[in-house]
C-alpha cells in the first residue's frame, strides 16, 4: 500500500500539485491520467522520493518516507521511465543486474537465474541482453527496463509513461504483457500515461487529474458512467477514433 496525505508542491509560486490525499491499495494497479501539466509526474516523483513536497507525507505500508529511509525504500521500488532510463555504456544485462551487484544481493549464479526468469516473464530472448541499449529497439529497451525494475522483487512499481515512445503495434503488445505481468506479480503499481485506453486497460483504478487536483478516482466504468464533473466526460471523449469523420 502507498498513501499520500495532504501532499502539495509549488514551483516558483506556481502550484503544480494542490493538497492531495490518496491511497493506492496493495496489489492494485492505478493509472494516473490527465492533460499535460496537470501534475501527474509531480505526484509520481513525490511518491518516488525524487521531489520533496512542500507539505504532506508519503507512506509506504506503515513507513513514512523520509530522507533517512528514502534509499532503503527505493531499493524496494521498481522504476520504469519513458525512455527506459538505461545506462548507455552498459550492456542490457548489466543494466538489469547492476543494482543487485552493487548492493551485494545474491550470488552470481542466483543473479543469472533471476535474469533467466525475468527474460521469460517480459518475453525478451536472453541473447538480446548482450547488446547495449542503442542496439535494441524501443520495445526491447522497455522490456529491459521492466526487467531491471523487477529484479529485486520490489513491493511497489512506479512507471512514468513507460510505453509513450513506442509505435501503436509495439505499444499494444507491451500493454497486453504488462497487464499479465501486473496480474501475475500482484504488486502495488502506479502508472502515469497520456492514453485513456491504456489507463483503463492497465489500471484497476484510474486517477484523473486536472490543474494540480485529483478530479476523480475510480474504475474506468465509474468514470464513464458516474463522472464527478463534466470535465471527466469531456476528457474521456477527447481521444479521436481513427475513423472519425467529424473534423471538428
Ligand atoms: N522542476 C520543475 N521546475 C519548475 N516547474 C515545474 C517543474 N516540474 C514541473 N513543473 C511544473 O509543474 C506543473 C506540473 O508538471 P508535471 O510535469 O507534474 O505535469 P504532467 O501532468 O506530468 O505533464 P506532462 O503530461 O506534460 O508530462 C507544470 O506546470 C510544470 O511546468
Amino acid at each position: 500500500m502507498i498513501e499520500v496525505k495532504q501532499v502539495e508542491k509549488s514551483y516558483d509560486g506556481a502550484t503544480a500539485l494542490e493538497p492531495t490525499s490518496i491511497r493506492f491499495e496493495a496489489g492494485t494497479t492505478t493509472s494516473i491520467i490527465g492533460p499535460s501539466g496537470c501534475g501527474k509526474s509531480t505526484l509520481l516523483r513525490i511518491i518516488a522520493g525524487l521531489v520533496t513536497p512542500d507539505r504532506g507525507k508519503v507512506i509506504y505500508d506503515r513507513e513514512t518516507l523520509t530522507e533517512k529511509n528514502v534509499n532503503a525504500l527505493r531499493l524496494r521500488t521498481g522504476f520504469v521511465l519513458q525512455d527506459g532510463g538505461l545506462f548507455p555504456h552498459l550492456t542490457a544485462r548489466r543494466n538489469v543486474t547492476l543494482v543487485a551487484e552493487v548492493t551485494g544481493r545474491g550470488t552470481e549464479a542466483s543473479r543469472e537465474e533471476r535474469v533467466r526468469e525475468l527474460s521469460a516473464l517480459v518475453r525478451l530472448p536472453e541473447a538480446r541482453l548482450a547488446n547495449h541499449p542503442r542496439d535494441l529497439s524501443g520495445g526491447e529497451r522497455q522490456r529491459v527496463s521492466m526487467m531491471r525494475a523487477l529484479f529485486l522483487d520490489p513491493s511497489w512499481v512506479l512507471l512514468d509513461e513507460p510505453l509513450g515512445a513506442l509505435d501503436p503495434i509495439t505499444r499494444r503488445g507491451l500493454q497486453t504483457e504488462l497487464r499479465t505481468i501486473f496480474a501475475t506479480l500482484n504488486k502495488t503499481v502506479i502508472l502515469v500515461t497520456h492514453d485513456m485506453g491504456e489507463a483503463a486497460y492497465l489500471g484497476d483504478r484510474v486517477l484523473l487529474m486536472r490543474e494540480g487536483k485529483v478530479v476523480q478516482k475510480g474504475t474506468a466504468r465509474e468514470l464513464a458512467e458516474q463522472p464527478a464533473e463534466p470535465f471527466v466526460s469531456e476528457f474521456l471523449r477527447a481521444q479521436r477514433s481513427p475513423l472519425e469523420e467529424d473534423a471538428a
